[in-house]
Protein backbone atom coordinates (compact mmCIF):
# COMPACT_ATOMS: atom_id res chain seq x y z
CA UNK A 1 0.00 0.00 0.00
CA UNK A 2 1.18 3.54 -0.72
CA UNK A 3 0.67 6.63 1.42
CA UNK A 4 -1.45 7.96 -1.47
CA UNK A 5 -3.93 5.10 -0.94
CA UNK A 6 -4.57 6.39 2.57
CA UNK A 7 -5.12 10.02 1.63
CA UNK A 8 -8.75 9.92 2.79
CA UNK A 9 -7.52 9.15 6.33
CA UNK A 10 -4.19 10.95 6.34
CA UNK A 11 -4.01 14.39 4.76
CA UNK A 12 -0.63 14.38 3.05
CA UNK A 13 0.95 17.85 3.09
CA UNK A 14 2.62 19.19 -0.07
CA UNK A 15 6.17 17.99 -0.51
CA UNK A 16 5.60 14.56 1.08
CA UNK A 17 6.24 11.78 -1.45
CA UNK A 18 2.84 10.06 -1.69
CA UNK A 19 4.29 7.08 -3.54
CA UNK A 20 6.12 5.92 -0.42
CA UNK A 21 5.23 2.27 0.40
CA UNK A 22 3.76 1.61 3.85
CA UNK A 23 3.71 -1.87 5.32
CA UNK A 24 1.50 -1.66 8.40
CA UNK A 25 0.46 0.49 11.34
CA UNK A 26 1.01 0.53 15.09
CA UNK A 27 0.66 2.88 18.05
CA UNK A 28 3.50 1.17 19.93
CA UNK A 29 6.97 2.31 18.87
CA UNK A 30 8.39 -0.97 20.16
CA UNK A 31 6.37 -2.82 17.49
CA UNK A 32 7.55 -0.67 14.58
CA UNK A 33 9.14 -2.57 11.68
CA UNK A 34 10.65 -0.86 8.64
CA UNK A 35 8.00 0.82 6.47
CA UNK A 36 5.28 1.00 9.10
CA UNK A 37 3.22 4.02 10.08
CA UNK A 38 3.55 4.96 13.76
CA UNK A 39 0.51 6.68 15.25
CA UNK A 40 1.34 8.74 18.35
CA UNK A 41 -1.65 8.64 20.70
CA UNK A 42 -1.89 10.37 24.01
CA UNK A 43 -2.49 7.71 26.68
CA UNK A 44 -3.11 7.45 30.37
CA UNK A 45 0.55 6.85 31.23
CA UNK A 46 2.49 8.37 28.35
CA UNK A 47 2.22 10.52 25.27
CA UNK A 48 3.01 8.54 22.15
CA UNK A 49 4.71 11.55 20.56
CA UNK A 50 7.55 11.04 23.06
CA UNK A 51 8.30 7.79 21.19
CA UNK A 52 8.31 9.25 17.65
CA UNK A 53 12.11 9.28 17.54
CA UNK A 54 12.20 5.65 18.69
CA UNK A 55 9.70 4.77 15.93
CA UNK A 56 11.81 6.62 13.36
CA UNK A 57 14.91 4.78 14.46
CA UNK A 58 13.16 1.46 14.00
CA UNK A 59 12.32 2.41 10.41
CA UNK A 60 8.86 4.01 10.53
CA UNK A 61 7.90 5.39 7.08
CA UNK A 62 5.69 8.11 8.56
CA UNK A 63 4.50 9.41 11.90
CA UNK A 64 0.89 10.36 12.55
CA UNK A 65 0.30 12.82 15.39
CA UNK A 66 -2.40 15.12 16.70
CA UNK A 67 -2.78 18.59 15.19
CA UNK A 68 -0.43 21.10 16.74
CA UNK A 69 2.09 18.53 18.05
CA UNK A 70 5.55 19.58 16.98
CA UNK A 71 8.04 16.83 16.28
CA UNK A 72 11.14 18.80 15.42
CA UNK A 73 13.80 16.13 15.33
CA UNK A 74 11.76 13.88 13.04
CA UNK A 75 12.91 13.54 9.41
CA UNK A 76 10.28 11.11 8.09
CA UNK A 77 6.93 12.64 7.04
CA UNK A 78 4.77 13.78 9.96
CA UNK A 79 1.06 13.74 9.17
CA UNK A 80 -1.20 15.75 11.44
CA UNK A 81 -4.73 14.56 12.17
CA UNK A 82 -7.47 15.77 14.47
CA UNK A 83 -7.95 12.45 16.28
CA UNK A 84 -4.98 10.03 16.19
CA UNK A 85 -6.96 7.20 17.84
CA UNK A 86 -9.61 7.43 15.13
CA UNK A 87 -6.90 7.49 12.46
CA UNK A 88 -5.35 4.38 14.06
CA UNK A 89 -8.66 2.49 13.89
CA UNK A 90 -9.28 3.54 10.29
CA UNK A 91 -5.74 2.66 9.21
CA UNK A 92 -5.92 -0.74 10.93
CA UNK A 93 -9.12 -1.55 9.05
CA UNK A 94 -7.33 -0.67 5.80
CA UNK A 95 -4.33 -2.94 6.41
CA UNK A 96 -6.51 -5.82 7.69
CA UNK A 97 -9.70 -5.22 5.71
CA UNK A 98 -11.74 -8.41 6.03
CA UNK A 99 -14.46 -8.62 8.70
CA UNK A 100 -17.16 -11.20 9.35
CA UNK A 101 -20.32 -10.10 7.50
CA UNK A 102 -22.51 -9.83 10.59
CA UNK A 103 -20.93 -8.20 13.61
CA UNK A 104 -22.66 -7.01 16.76
CA UNK A 105 -21.38 -5.24 19.86
CA UNK A 106 -22.81 -5.21 23.37
CA UNK A 107 -22.18 -2.61 26.01
CA UNK A 108 -23.33 -2.13 29.61
CA UNK A 109 -21.82 -2.45 33.08
CA UNK A 110 -22.67 -6.12 33.59
CA UNK A 111 -23.63 -8.96 31.30
CA UNK A 112 -21.47 -8.12 28.25
CA UNK A 113 -19.39 -11.31 28.34
CA UNK A 114 -22.50 -13.41 28.92
CA UNK A 115 -24.47 -11.74 26.11
CA UNK A 116 -21.56 -11.98 23.65
CA UNK A 117 -21.19 -15.68 24.47
CA UNK A 118 -24.96 -16.39 24.30
CA UNK A 119 -25.27 -14.60 20.95
CA UNK A 120 -22.47 -16.72 19.54
CA UNK A 121 -24.10 -19.88 20.91
CA UNK A 122 -27.48 -18.96 19.36
CA UNK A 123 -25.83 -18.36 16.00
CA UNK A 124 -23.94 -21.67 16.26
CA UNK A 125 -27.20 -23.44 17.06
CA UNK A 126 -28.73 -21.86 13.95
CA UNK A 127 -25.84 -23.24 11.87
CA UNK A 128 -23.67 -20.17 11.36
CA UNK A 129 -19.88 -20.10 11.77
CA UNK A 130 -19.74 -17.72 14.71
CA UNK A 131 -17.21 -16.11 17.04
CA UNK A 132 -17.31 -14.12 20.26
CA UNK A 133 -14.65 -11.67 21.43
CA UNK A 134 -14.36 -10.32 24.95
CA UNK A 135 -13.12 -10.61 28.52
CA UNK A 136 -12.82 -14.39 28.38
CA UNK A 137 -10.99 -14.24 25.03
CA UNK A 138 -11.88 -15.31 21.52
CA UNK A 139 -14.08 -18.31 20.87
CA UNK A 140 -14.56 -19.42 17.25
CA UNK A 141 -14.89 -22.73 15.41
CA UNK A 142 -11.11 -23.06 15.19
CA UNK A 143 -10.02 -21.30 18.37
CA UNK A 144 -10.50 -20.71 22.04
CA UNK A 145 -7.85 -18.19 23.07
CA UNK A 146 -7.26 -15.93 25.99
CA UNK A 147 -7.06 -12.17 25.22
CA UNK A 148 -5.64 -9.44 27.43
CA UNK A 149 -8.32 -6.80 26.89
CA UNK A 150 -12.13 -7.03 26.79
CA UNK A 151 -12.19 -4.88 23.66
CA UNK A 152 -8.87 -5.40 21.85
CA UNK A 153 -6.96 -2.37 20.57
CA UNK A 154 -7.69 -1.54 16.91
CA UNK A 155 -4.58 -3.16 15.45
CA UNK A 156 -5.06 -6.45 17.32
CA UNK A 157 -8.78 -6.31 16.64
CA UNK A 158 -8.57 -5.79 12.89
CA UNK A 159 -5.87 -8.45 12.56
CA UNK A 160 -8.17 -10.82 14.43
CA UNK A 161 -11.30 -9.92 12.43
CA UNK A 162 -9.37 -10.34 9.19
CA UNK A 163 -8.19 -13.80 10.28
CA UNK A 164 -11.65 -14.84 11.47
CA UNK A 165 -13.21 -13.79 8.15
CA UNK A 166 -10.45 -15.79 6.43
CA UNK A 167 -11.38 -18.83 8.55
CA UNK A 168 -14.95 -18.57 7.25
CA UNK A 169 -16.51 -16.95 10.33
CA UNK A 170 -19.61 -15.05 9.18
CA UNK A 171 -20.99 -13.88 12.54
CA UNK A 172 -19.16 -12.26 15.45
CA UNK A 173 -20.34 -10.78 18.73
CA UNK A 174 -18.08 -8.42 20.64
CA UNK A 175 -17.99 -6.70 23.97
CA UNK A 176 -17.76 -2.93 23.79
CA UNK A 177 -16.09 -1.84 27.03
CA UNK A 178 -16.29 1.81 28.02
CA UNK A 179 -12.49 2.06 27.64
CA UNK A 180 -12.78 0.54 24.19
CA UNK A 181 -15.53 2.92 23.13
CA UNK A 182 -13.77 5.95 24.59
CA UNK A 183 -10.45 5.02 22.96
CA UNK A 184 -12.04 4.50 19.52
CA UNK A 185 -11.01 0.83 19.46
CA UNK A 186 -14.23 -0.09 17.61
CA UNK A 187 -14.57 2.88 15.32
CA UNK A 188 -13.84 1.01 12.10
CA UNK A 189 -15.74 -2.16 12.85
CA UNK A 190 -18.69 -2.60 10.49
CA UNK A 191 -21.39 -3.24 13.05
CA UNK A 192 -24.78 -4.59 12.06
CA UNK A 193 -26.39 -4.13 15.48
CA UNK A 194 -25.66 -3.06 19.04
CA UNK A 195 -27.03 -3.83 22.49
CA UNK A 196 -27.22 -2.34 25.97
CA UNK A 197 -27.62 -4.38 29.15
CA UNK A 198 -27.52 -2.00 32.14
CA UNK A 199 -25.53 0.74 33.81
CA UNK A 200 -24.04 0.87 37.31
CA UNK A 201 -20.85 2.02 38.98
CA UNK A 202 -17.70 0.92 37.16
CA UNK A 203 -14.29 2.19 36.10
CA UNK A 204 -14.56 5.39 38.13
CA UNK A 205 -10.76 5.42 38.11
CA UNK A 206 -10.88 6.11 34.36
CA UNK A 207 -14.05 8.11 33.74
CA UNK A 208 -14.17 11.35 35.75
CA UNK A 209 -17.95 11.14 36.38
CA UNK A 210 -20.87 8.74 35.86
CA UNK A 211 -22.02 11.08 33.06
CA UNK A 212 -18.68 10.59 31.27
CA UNK A 213 -19.02 6.85 31.73
CA UNK A 214 -22.54 6.91 30.26
CA UNK A 215 -21.34 9.15 27.43
CA UNK A 216 -18.65 6.60 26.53
CA UNK A 217 -21.26 3.80 26.50
CA UNK A 218 -23.60 5.90 24.36
CA UNK A 219 -20.94 6.22 21.64
CA UNK A 220 -21.96 2.75 20.47
CA UNK A 221 -25.38 4.15 19.64
CA UNK A 222 -24.77 7.76 18.71
CA UNK A 223 -21.42 7.41 16.92
CA UNK A 224 -20.77 3.84 15.77
CA UNK A 225 -23.90 2.07 14.55
CA UNK A 226 -25.05 3.00 11.05
CA UNK A 227 -28.43 4.70 10.64
CA UNK A 228 -31.27 2.18 10.61
CA UNK A 229 -29.28 -0.50 12.46
CA UNK A 230 -31.08 -2.35 15.28
CA UNK A 231 -30.28 -1.29 18.86
CA UNK A 232 -31.38 -3.96 21.34
CA UNK A 233 -31.95 -2.30 24.70
CA UNK A 234 -32.75 -3.94 28.02
CA UNK A 235 -35.74 -1.81 28.97
CA UNK A 236 -35.99 -2.70 32.67
CA UNK A 237 -32.74 -0.94 33.58
CA UNK A 238 -33.07 2.54 35.05
CA UNK A 239 -30.62 3.90 32.48
CA UNK A 240 -32.47 2.52 29.46
CA UNK A 241 -34.22 5.87 28.86
CA UNK A 242 -31.09 7.86 27.88
CA UNK A 243 -29.91 4.94 25.75
CA UNK A 244 -33.26 4.70 23.95
CA UNK A 245 -33.18 8.44 23.43
CA UNK A 246 -29.63 8.39 22.00
CA UNK A 247 -30.47 5.46 19.74
CA UNK A 248 -33.67 7.08 18.43
CA UNK A 249 -31.96 10.41 17.84
CA UNK A 250 -29.27 8.61 15.86
CA UNK A 251 -31.95 7.07 13.63
CA UNK A 252 -31.45 3.51 14.89
CA UNK A 253 -34.19 0.91 15.04
CA UNK A 254 -34.90 0.68 18.77
CA UNK A 255 -35.81 -2.85 19.90
CA UNK A 256 -36.55 -3.10 23.61
CA UNK A 257 -36.46 -6.35 25.56
CA UNK A 258 -37.45 -7.24 29.14
CA UNK A 259 -40.63 -6.95 31.16
CA UNK A 260 -41.07 -3.50 29.71
CA UNK A 261 -39.84 -4.60 26.29
CA UNK A 262 -41.82 -4.37 23.06
CA UNK A 263 -39.62 -6.55 20.83
CA UNK A 264 -39.18 -9.43 23.29
CA UNK A 265 -41.51 -9.06 26.23
CA UNK A 266 -40.93 -11.11 29.36
CA UNK A 267 -44.46 -12.06 30.40
CA UNK A 268 -43.72 -14.43 33.25
CA UNK A 269 -40.68 -15.91 34.90
CA UNK A 270 -40.12 -18.57 37.52
CA UNK A 271 -36.67 -18.72 39.05
CA UNK A 272 -35.27 -22.05 40.17
CA UNK A 273 -31.88 -22.71 41.65
CA UNK A 274 -30.31 -23.98 38.46
CA UNK A 275 -32.79 -22.93 35.78
CA UNK A 276 -35.14 -20.16 34.85
CA UNK A 277 -38.52 -20.78 33.24
CA UNK A 278 -39.78 -17.85 31.22
CA UNK A 279 -42.64 -16.92 28.94
CA UNK A 280 -41.56 -14.52 26.26
CA UNK A 281 -43.76 -12.78 23.74
CA UNK A 282 -42.43 -12.16 20.27
CA UNK A 283 -44.60 -10.76 17.46
CA UNK A 284 -47.77 -11.57 19.39
CA UNK A 285 -46.81 -15.19 20.06
CA UNK A 286 -45.83 -16.64 23.44
CA UNK A 287 -42.73 -18.84 23.65
CA UNK A 288 -42.00 -20.97 26.71
CA UNK A 289 -38.32 -21.01 27.52
CA UNK A 290 -36.51 -23.30 29.92
CA UNK A 291 -33.19 -21.55 30.43
CA UNK A 292 -30.65 -24.00 31.92
CA UNK A 293 -28.68 -21.37 33.87
CA UNK A 294 -28.42 -20.31 37.51
CA UNK A 295 -29.04 -16.63 38.29
CA UNK A 296 -32.20 -14.61 37.64
CA UNK A 297 -30.11 -11.98 35.80
CA UNK A 298 -29.32 -14.52 33.08
CA UNK A 299 -32.89 -14.13 31.82
CA UNK A 300 -32.07 -10.51 30.93
CA UNK A 301 -28.82 -11.52 29.25
CA UNK A 302 -30.56 -14.29 27.30
CA UNK A 303 -33.24 -11.87 26.08
CA UNK A 304 -30.65 -9.35 24.91
CA UNK A 305 -28.73 -12.09 23.08
CA UNK A 306 -31.89 -13.47 21.45
CA UNK A 307 -32.82 -9.90 20.46
CA UNK A 308 -29.44 -9.44 18.76
CA UNK A 309 -29.66 -12.76 16.93
CA UNK A 310 -33.22 -12.13 15.72
CA UNK A 311 -32.40 -8.54 14.72
CA UNK A 312 -29.55 -9.81 12.56
CA UNK A 313 -31.59 -12.41 10.74
CA UNK A 314 -31.78 -15.59 12.84
CA UNK A 315 -35.37 -16.88 12.72
CA UNK A 316 -37.02 -16.01 16.05
CA UNK A 317 -38.20 -19.57 16.68
CA UNK A 318 -34.63 -20.89 16.29
CA UNK A 319 -33.13 -18.14 18.41
CA UNK A 320 -35.57 -18.67 21.27
CA UNK A 321 -35.23 -22.46 21.07
CA UNK A 322 -31.45 -22.10 21.25
CA UNK A 323 -31.78 -20.44 24.67
CA UNK A 324 -32.63 -23.87 26.07
CA UNK A 325 -29.14 -25.11 25.18
CA UNK A 326 -27.08 -22.18 26.51
CA UNK A 327 -23.97 -22.74 28.60
CA UNK A 328 -22.94 -19.99 30.98
CA UNK A 329 -19.76 -18.06 30.25
CA UNK A 330 -16.94 -19.49 32.41
CA UNK A 331 -16.93 -18.07 35.94
CA UNK A 332 -20.35 -16.41 35.75
CA UNK A 333 -22.38 -17.89 38.62
CA UNK A 334 -20.59 -21.10 37.74
CA UNK A 335 -21.47 -24.08 39.91
CA UNK A 336 -18.06 -25.58 40.64
CA UNK A 337 -19.09 -28.23 43.10
CA UNK A 338 -21.27 -29.23 45.99
CA UNK A 339 -20.29 -30.24 49.52
CA UNK A 340 -21.37 -33.71 50.65
CA UNK A 341 -24.22 -32.06 52.60
CA UNK A 342 -25.54 -30.54 49.35
CA UNK A 343 -24.31 -26.96 49.84
CA UNK A 344 -23.38 -25.50 46.44
CA UNK A 345 -20.25 -23.47 45.71
CA UNK A 346 -20.29 -20.96 42.86
CA UNK A 347 -17.47 -18.96 41.29
CA UNK A 348 -18.62 -15.60 40.00
CA UNK A 349 -17.04 -12.60 38.30
CA UNK A 350 -18.80 -9.93 40.35
CA UNK A 351 -16.03 -7.40 40.95
CA UNK A 352 -18.24 -4.32 40.95
CA UNK A 353 -21.06 -3.24 43.27
CA UNK A 354 -24.11 -3.93 41.07
CA UNK A 355 -22.86 -7.35 40.04
CA UNK A 356 -22.15 -8.38 43.65
CA UNK A 357 -25.55 -7.15 44.74
CA UNK A 358 -27.27 -9.05 41.94
CA UNK A 359 -25.50 -12.30 42.48
CA UNK A 360 -26.08 -12.32 46.24
CA UNK A 361 -29.75 -11.51 45.77
CA UNK A 362 -30.17 -14.17 43.12
CA UNK A 363 -29.02 -17.06 45.36
CA UNK A 364 -30.93 -15.95 48.47
CA UNK A 365 -34.31 -17.49 47.57
CA UNK A 366 -32.66 -20.94 47.22
CA UNK A 367 -30.66 -20.75 50.43
CA UNK A 368 -32.33 -22.12 53.52
CA UNK A 369 -29.15 -21.68 55.56
CA UNK A 370 -26.51 -18.96 55.19
CA UNK A 371 -25.22 -17.11 52.16
CA UNK A 372 -21.41 -17.02 52.51
CA UNK A 373 -19.31 -14.77 50.29
CA UNK A 374 -15.56 -14.60 49.77
CA UNK A 375 -14.33 -11.56 47.86
CA UNK A 376 -11.85 -8.68 47.67
CA UNK A 377 -11.18 -5.74 45.37
CA UNK A 378 -8.49 -5.32 42.73
CA UNK A 379 -5.63 -2.89 43.25
CA UNK A 380 -4.94 0.01 40.85
CA UNK A 381 -8.64 0.22 40.09
CA UNK A 382 -11.54 2.32 41.35
CA UNK A 383 -10.95 2.81 45.09
CA UNK A 384 -14.41 4.24 45.72
CA UNK A 385 -16.14 0.90 45.15
CA UNK A 386 -14.36 -0.86 48.02
CA UNK A 387 -16.50 0.20 51.03
CA UNK A 388 -19.61 0.09 48.83
CA UNK A 389 -18.95 -3.58 48.05
CA UNK A 390 -18.21 -4.23 51.73
CA UNK A 391 -21.57 -2.74 52.64
CA UNK A 392 -23.43 -4.74 49.96
CA UNK A 393 -21.83 -7.99 51.12
CA UNK A 394 -22.70 -7.26 54.76
CA UNK A 395 -26.29 -6.41 53.90
CA UNK A 396 -26.91 -9.39 51.62
CA UNK A 397 -24.73 -12.22 52.95
CA UNK A 398 -24.67 -13.88 56.37
CA UNK A 399 -20.94 -14.54 56.43
CA UNK A 400 -18.50 -12.21 54.69
CA UNK A 401 -14.85 -13.17 54.19
CA UNK A 402 -12.75 -10.32 52.83
CA UNK A 403 -9.67 -11.50 50.98
CA UNK A 404 -7.30 -10.39 48.21
CA UNK A 405 -8.29 -10.12 44.55
CA UNK A 406 -5.46 -8.87 42.30
CA UNK A 407 -3.64 -6.40 44.56
CA UNK A 408 -1.36 -5.29 41.69
CA UNK A 409 0.90 -2.45 42.89
CA UNK A 410 -1.13 -1.64 46.01
CA UNK A 411 -0.59 -2.84 49.58
CA UNK A 412 -3.08 -5.74 49.95
CA UNK A 413 -3.89 -4.98 53.60
CA UNK A 414 -4.84 -1.41 52.67
CA UNK A 415 -7.27 -2.60 50.02
CA UNK A 416 -8.82 -5.02 52.51
CA UNK A 417 -9.06 -2.25 55.09
CA UNK A 418 -11.01 -0.11 52.61
CA UNK A 419 -13.44 -2.98 51.97
CA UNK A 420 -13.70 -3.69 55.70
CA UNK A 421 -14.61 -0.05 56.34
CA UNK A 422 -17.97 -0.95 54.76
CA UNK A 423 -18.08 -4.45 56.27
CA UNK A 424 -17.28 -4.10 59.97
CA UNK A 425 -18.39 -7.63 60.95
CA UNK A 426 -16.46 -9.40 58.22
CA UNK A 427 -13.74 -12.01 58.63
CA UNK A 428 -10.40 -10.93 57.12
CA UNK A 429 -8.20 -13.57 55.50
CA UNK A 430 -5.71 -12.05 53.05
CA UNK A 431 -4.53 -15.30 51.48
CA UNK A 432 -7.21 -16.16 48.91
CA UNK A 433 -6.49 -19.88 49.02
CA UNK A 434 -6.92 -19.96 52.77
CA UNK A 435 -10.05 -17.78 52.57
CA UNK A 436 -11.63 -20.24 50.12
CA UNK A 437 -10.64 -23.23 52.30
CA UNK A 438 -12.08 -21.58 55.41
CA UNK A 439 -15.37 -20.81 53.66
CA UNK A 440 -15.69 -24.31 52.18
CA UNK A 441 -14.94 -25.86 55.58
CA UNK A 442 -17.78 -23.89 57.20
CA UNK A 443 -20.47 -25.06 54.77
CA UNK A 444 -23.49 -26.51 56.49
CA UNK A 445 -26.51 -28.06 54.85
CA UNK A 446 -28.67 -25.31 53.27
CA UNK A 447 -25.76 -22.85 52.87
CA UNK A 448 -24.61 -21.33 49.58
CA UNK A 449 -21.05 -20.13 48.97
CA UNK A 450 -20.12 -17.53 46.38
CA UNK A 451 -16.45 -16.94 45.61
CA UNK A 452 -16.64 -13.61 43.85
CA UNK A 453 -14.48 -11.26 41.80
CA UNK A 454 -12.11 -13.38 39.72
CA UNK A 455 -14.44 -15.65 37.73
CA UNK A 456 -12.54 -17.20 34.81
CA UNK A 457 -9.17 -15.64 35.74
CA UNK A 458 -6.25 -18.04 35.93
CA UNK A 459 -3.75 -15.86 37.74
CA UNK A 460 -3.41 -13.54 40.71
CA UNK A 461 -1.39 -10.37 40.15
CA UNK A 462 0.61 -9.34 43.20
CA UNK A 463 3.01 -6.48 42.54
CA UNK A 464 4.14 -6.89 38.97
CA UNK A 465 4.04 -10.70 39.00
CA UNK A 466 1.11 -12.89 38.09
CA UNK A 467 1.01 -16.24 39.89
CA UNK A 468 -1.11 -19.14 38.63
CA UNK A 469 -4.34 -19.10 40.61
CA UNK A 470 -7.80 -20.37 39.76
CA UNK A 471 -10.84 -20.01 42.01
CA UNK A 472 -12.28 -23.08 40.29
CA UNK A 473 -9.29 -25.24 41.20
CA UNK A 474 -9.09 -23.88 44.73
CA UNK A 475 -12.76 -24.61 45.34
CA UNK A 476 -12.41 -28.14 43.98
CA UNK A 477 -9.35 -28.78 46.14
CA UNK A 478 -11.09 -27.39 49.23
CA UNK A 479 -14.15 -29.55 48.60
CA UNK A 480 -11.93 -32.63 48.28
CA UNK A 481 -10.25 -31.82 51.59
CA UNK A 482 -13.50 -31.42 53.51
CA UNK A 483 -14.07 -34.22 55.97
CA UNK A 484 -16.89 -36.40 54.60
C1 LIG B 1 -6.18 2.74 30.60
C2 LIG B 1 -6.16 1.98 29.31
O1 LIG B 1 -7.20 1.62 28.80
N1 LIG B 1 -4.96 1.72 28.78
C3 LIG B 1 -4.87 1.02 27.51
C4 LIG B 1 -4.32 1.96 26.47
O2 LIG B 1 -3.12 2.44 26.94
P1 LIG B 1 -2.81 3.98 26.85
O3 LIG B 1 -3.30 4.48 25.53
O4 LIG B 1 -3.33 4.65 28.06
O5 LIG B 1 -1.21 3.88 26.77
P2 LIG B 1 -0.01 4.53 27.58
O6 LIG B 1 0.64 3.45 28.34
O7 LIG B 1 -0.39 5.78 28.28
O8 LIG B 1 0.97 4.92 26.36
C5 LIG B 1 0.59 5.89 25.35
C6 LIG B 1 1.07 5.44 24.01
O9 LIG B 1 2.49 5.37 24.01
C7 LIG B 1 2.89 4.18 23.38
N2 LIG B 1 4.25 3.78 23.78
C8 LIG B 1 4.55 3.51 25.07
C9 LIG B 1 5.83 3.08 25.42
C10 LIG B 1 6.83 2.95 24.41
O10 LIG B 1 7.98 2.58 24.62
N3 LIG B 1 6.45 3.24 23.12
C11 LIG B 1 5.21 3.65 22.79
O11 LIG B 1 4.93 3.87 21.62
C12 LIG B 1 1.82 3.19 23.80
O12 LIG B 1 1.79 2.07 22.93
C13 LIG B 1 0.58 4.04 23.68
O13 LIG B 1 0.06 4.01 22.37
O14 LIG B 1 -4.11 1.29 25.25
C14 LIG B 1 -3.21 0.15 25.34
C15 LIG B 1 -3.10 -0.45 23.93
O15 LIG B 1 -4.36 -0.74 23.43
C16 LIG B 1 -3.79 -0.86 26.31
O16 LIG B 1 -2.91 -1.98 26.43
C17 LIG B 1 -3.97 -0.20 27.66
O17 LIG B 1 -4.65 -1.14 28.44
C18 LIG B 1 -4.18 -1.30 29.79
C19 LIG B 1 -3.09 -2.36 29.87
C20 LIG B 1 -5.39 -1.73 30.64
O18 LIG B 1 -5.23 -2.29 31.72
N4 LIG B 1 -6.60 -1.45 30.21
C21 LIG B 1 -7.81 -1.81 30.92
C22 LIG B 1 -8.14 -0.83 32.04
C23 LIG B 1 -8.95 -1.82 29.90
O19 LIG B 1 -8.84 -1.30 28.78
N5 LIG B 1 -10.05 -2.41 30.30
C24 LIG B 1 -11.21 -2.48 29.45
C25 LIG B 1 -12.46 -2.83 30.25
C26 LIG B 1 -12.45 -4.15 30.95
C27 LIG B 1 -13.84 -4.61 31.40
O20 LIG B 1 -14.48 -3.95 32.21
O21 LIG B 1 -14.27 -5.69 30.96
C28 LIG B 1 -10.98 -3.49 28.32
O22 LIG B 1 -11.60 -3.30 27.25
O23 LIG B 1 -10.23 -4.45 28.53
N1 LIG C 1 -27.59 -8.69 33.41
C1 LIG C 1 -26.91 -8.62 34.55
N2 LIG C 1 -27.31 -7.80 35.54
C2 LIG C 1 -26.63 -7.72 36.69
N3 LIG C 1 -25.52 -8.44 36.98
C3 LIG C 1 -25.09 -9.27 36.04
C4 LIG C 1 -25.74 -9.40 34.77
N4 LIG C 1 -25.05 -10.29 34.04
C5 LIG C 1 -24.00 -10.67 34.77
N5 LIG C 1 -24.02 -10.08 35.98
C6 LIG C 1 -23.00 -10.19 37.06
O1 LIG C 1 -21.80 -9.61 36.52
C7 LIG C 1 -20.74 -10.58 36.49
C8 LIG C 1 -19.98 -10.42 35.19
O2 LIG C 1 -20.83 -10.82 34.12
P1 LIG C 1 -20.32 -10.67 32.64
O3 LIG C 1 -18.94 -11.12 32.60
O4 LIG C 1 -21.29 -11.29 31.72
O5 LIG C 1 -20.39 -9.07 32.49
P2 LIG C 1 -19.38 -8.04 31.83
O6 LIG C 1 -20.20 -6.84 31.52
O7 LIG C 1 -18.70 -8.65 30.69
O8 LIG C 1 -18.35 -7.73 32.98
P3 LIG C 1 -16.81 -7.22 32.84
O9 LIG C 1 -16.90 -5.80 32.43
O10 LIG C 1 -16.31 -7.40 34.20
O11 LIG C 1 -16.14 -8.09 31.85
C9 LIG C 1 -21.41 -11.93 36.63
O12 LIG C 1 -20.53 -12.84 37.21
C10 LIG C 1 -22.61 -11.61 37.49
O13 LIG C 1 -22.21 -11.51 38.84
N1 LIG D 1 -11.38 -5.91 33.27
C1 LIG D 1 -11.44 -5.57 34.67
C2 LIG D 1 -11.48 -6.84 35.46
C3 LIG D 1 -11.32 -6.72 36.96
C4 LIG D 1 -11.31 -8.06 37.64
C5 LIG D 1 -10.94 -8.08 39.08
N2 LIG D 1 -10.60 -9.41 39.41
C6 LIG D 1 -9.80 -7.12 39.38
O1 LIG D 1 -8.67 -7.55 39.21
O2 LIG D 1 -10.05 -5.99 39.79
C7 LIG D 1 -10.24 -4.70 35.03
O3 LIG D 1 -9.14 -5.02 34.62
O4 LIG D 1 -10.46 -3.72 35.69
MG1 LIG E 1 -16.75 -8.74 30.10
Amino acid sequence: MRLADLADILPVPPGVPVEVEVTGVTSDSRAVRPGMIFVAVSGSKADGSAYAADAQERGAAAIVAGNGISLESIRVPVLAVEDPRLALARLASRFWPRQPQTMVAVTGTSGKTSVASFTRQIWEHAGYAAASIGTTGVVAPDRNEYGALTTPDPVALHMLLDELAGEGVTHASMEASSHGLDQRRLDSVRLAAGAFTNLGRDHMDYHPTVEDYLKAKLRLFDALLPKGAPAVIFADDEYSAPVIEAASSAGLQVLTVGRQGDFLCLKRVEHERHRQRAEVQYAGEIHEIDLPLAGDFQVSNALVAAGLAIATGTPARDALKALETLKGAPGRLDLVGTAANGAPVYVDYSHKPDALENVLKSVRPFTTGRVIVVFGCGGDRDRGKRPIMGEIATRLADVVIVTDDNPRSEVPAEIRAAVLAGAPGAIEIGDRREAIRTAVAMLQSGDTLIVAGKGHEEGQTIGTRTFPFSDHEEVRAALRERPA
